[in-house]
């Protein structure tokens, strides 16, 4: 029936609910965030069943936990553990004062497709990556229910909302296209200056938001700068697309991205401050660039990059990239040992 959410539809939802602190219902478990639980609700989930945490394989690495599914790690919630174990378990901030945790109960009976799939979801509403999941045998019908095999979904669909001419800085001739996706999540913007030919290899960007960078003119990365570059050349060229992607943080989200720049202030490295939050270093979803270009009419592009990995992902897609343009701005004081760790641990070309 036309009124029944779609699975992408009820994945949107489910990403809503988890930042609101409410659970999900998924294969007979609920599956709660462990970011934005609260007492009272931790209390009323350990009434129903034995909570399990599922952390991600890099958060427990830095746990010493071990990872007995390959990409994750299922631990029984000790009895006397409350929310500040629980969120010491997700949250790195406090690992070097209270380094030790364990000794942890591993559970490696059963499956763990819902385990993995919270996990997924946790991460695509930019929360921690760490969930409980308690197997129940009743129905909540006033909650979300998702198949694991719902959970991720690629972007969906994203389809050209509005257009407008916009004169900027660095061309007249500018236009901002609004992509939004299927599901009514995340939008994404395209901003084309000039007429391009579409038979040509365009002059291309694939930019992340960055909102300390763009917006804020941080040091500690080359984002700003390389934003203004890239709409820099494409308005001496006279034509070019610059795709400004909402995958802030490499794809976990401003509050991770703060959270990871606090590590890097206890000697972290951009890298390893993502492991140690679980997340993996690079998390963004690069289809969405290449749909965008294809939705635009544009086959092959001119790439602004260092980055190997955004050639590759474009080539995968179908988007033939005809040239790497080097696109080197911005360094300071604040951000050569940045760019110095995304050349020798990214791949980052120099
Ligand atoms: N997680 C995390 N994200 C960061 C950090 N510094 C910058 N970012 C994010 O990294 C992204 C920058 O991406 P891009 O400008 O596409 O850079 P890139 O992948 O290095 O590729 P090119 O610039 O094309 O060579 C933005 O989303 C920033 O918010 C950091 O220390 N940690
Ligand atoms: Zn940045």
């Amino acid at each position: 029936m036309s009124l029944t959410p779609t699975p992408a539809e009820r994945l949107n939802r489910a990403r809503a609910d988890l930042r609101a602190g409410l659970p999900v219902m998924m294969g007979g478990a609920l599956v709660a965030a462990v970011e934005t639980l609260t007492p009272a609700r931790l209390a009323d989930l350990r009434a129903l069943g034995a909570p399990e945490l599922a952390i991600t394989l890099r958060r427990a690495e830095t746990l010493k936990a071990r990872a007995y599914d390959g990409d994750l790690a299922r631990l029984a919630l000790p009895s006397d553990a409350g929310l500040e174990w629980l969120c010491a378990m997700a949250d790195p901030a406090d690992d070097l004062r209270v380094p030790m945790k364990g000794p942890f109960r591993h559970i490696r009976e059963g499956d763990a497709t819902v385990h993995r799939a919270g996990i997924a979801l946790a991460k695509s509403a930019h929360l921690l990556p760490a969930c409980l999941v308690i197997a129940v045998a009743q129905d909540f019908a006033d909650l979300t229910h998702l198949l694991p095999g719902d959970v991720p979904l690629g972007p969906q669909g994203l389809t050209e909302v509005v257009s407008a001419r916009l004169p900027m800085q660095a061309a007249k001739a500018g236009r901002v296209h609004i992509f939004r996706p299927g599901d009514g999540g995340e939008e994404h913007y395209a901003v084309e200056i000039g007429q391009p030919d579409r038979a040509q290899p365009v002059l291309a960007r694939l930019h992340s938001a960055c909102f300390t960078g763009d917006v804020l003119g941080s040091l500690k990365c080359d984002c700003g700068p390389q934003l203004r570059a890239a709409l820099g050349q494409m308005g001496v060229e006279g034509a070019g697309v610059l795709l400004y992607l909402n995958q802030e943080g490499r794809g976990i989200g401003l509050a991770n991205k703060m959270r990871a720049y606090a590590l890097q202030d206890q000697g972290f490295d951009t890298v390893e401050a993502n492991h140690r939050l679980g997340f993996e270093d690079d998390e963004r979803d690069f289809r969405l660039g290449a749909q965008i270009l294809r939705e635009m009419g544009f086959s092959a592009v001119r790439l602004l990059t260092n980055n190997p990995r955004k050639i590759t992902m474009m080539q995968a897609q179908g988007i033939q990239v005809a040239e790497r343009v080097p696109l080197h701005v911005g360094e300071t004081q604040e951000n050569r040992a940045y760019l110095a760790t995304k050349a020798a641990k990214s791949g980052h070309l120099l």
